[in-house]
């Protein structure tokens, strides 16, 4: 443990002037629209010639592929087990998305022996220096197995809807997170809203009960509308900004990427990444 604590803190060092980002896209209660606002979120930054690789980690099913319309040659299984290289393990979506399957190597992550962990921590040179926002997409709730993932991202979007029970299993993921004293910068997304308004109302409403209950409110990052487009889309498994590019859904997406764009992070988010990774699976 102590040699790999060595060998990733001398990577960190020697990548220490990359400028990557990490966001974990994450949700309390599942099928809220994580993964349509990964995929899409993924495909505009790309589009803006941001580098981005989507890293599928809901160990549930491999929903983005499934959006993306791709079958990925290799997993992150593929590559922990059975010796495919990093180049293999990223692969290439529609406009122009990268993408690592999880597949059942998320799995795998708690119980990886040395070899699997020297393996992981390899990603690492190649994500600092081929990446600049690696997007997360986790499972929903607060699984152990979701909270490693949120807890190691420098930032969190945190995905819900106007609905009752969405916001309580929002409020309990952002409890728990802060009874860990765990503290990624979380901005909240509210998906399928009625409109601006029922957004805002929905935020403010968890903003207010986690100021109260919590003494510590997460921001917000912004909305998307109910839009049959997106349902569509998935039907015909192209991503919604590719397929009806100019859509108030997509303005909306759009809004968010820029938000993003426009806030300063540590430029380090790989490396935290990494690092909080490997000590809360590995310690
Ligand atoms: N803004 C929207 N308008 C209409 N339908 C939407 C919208 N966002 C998502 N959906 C639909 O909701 C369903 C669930 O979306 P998605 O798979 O992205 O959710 P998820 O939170 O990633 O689910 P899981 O918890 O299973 O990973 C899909 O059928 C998707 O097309």
């Amino acid at each position: 443990m102590r040699d790999q604590a060595y060998k990733l803190k001398m990577l960190v060092n020697q990548k220490a002037t990359s400028r990557s980002r990490v966001l974990a896209i994450t949700s309390g209660k599942g099928g809220v629209g994580k993964t349509s606002l990964a995929v899409n979120l993924g495909i505009l930054l790309a589009q803006r010639g941001k580098r981005v690789v989507l890293f599928d980690a809901d160990l549930g099913l491999a929903n983005a592929e499934v959006l993306l319309g791709v079958t990925p040659a290799c997993t992150l299984y593929d590559y922990l087990y059975r010796g495919k290289r990093v180049e293999e393990l990223i692969n290439t979506g529609p406009g122009g998305l990268k993408f690592i399957s999880g597949g059942s190597g998320i799995e795998e992550l708690a119980q990886l022996d040395a070899r699997g962990r020297a393996r992981l921590l390899a990603l690492l040179p190649y994500l600092q220096e081929q990446t600049d926002f690696l997007l997360v997409d986790t499972g929903a709730g607060i699984a152990e197995g979701v909270l490693s993932f949120v807890a190691a991202a420098e930032e969190v979007l945190l995905v819900l809807t106007p609905e009752p029970t969405s916001l309580t299993d929002a409020y309990a993921l952002l409890k728990v997170l802060h009874r860990r004293e765990i503290h990624p910068r979380v901005f909240l997304v509210v998906n399928r809203a009625g409109g601006a308004k029922e957004a805002e109302q929905t935020s403010l409403r968890l903003r207010a009960v986690c100021r109260h209950f919590l003494g510590w409110e997460p921001g917000y990052l912004g909305f998307l509308p109910e839009d049959r487009g997106m349902v569509q889309a998935a039907k015909e498994q192209r991503p919604l900004v590719l397929r009806f590019p100019f859509s108030p859904i997509v303005r909306q997406l759009e809004k968010i990427a820029d938000e993003l764009e426009g806030r300063k992070t540590s430029g380090k988010g790989v490396e935290q990444f990494f690092h909080r990774l490997a000590q809360l699976l590995f310690s």
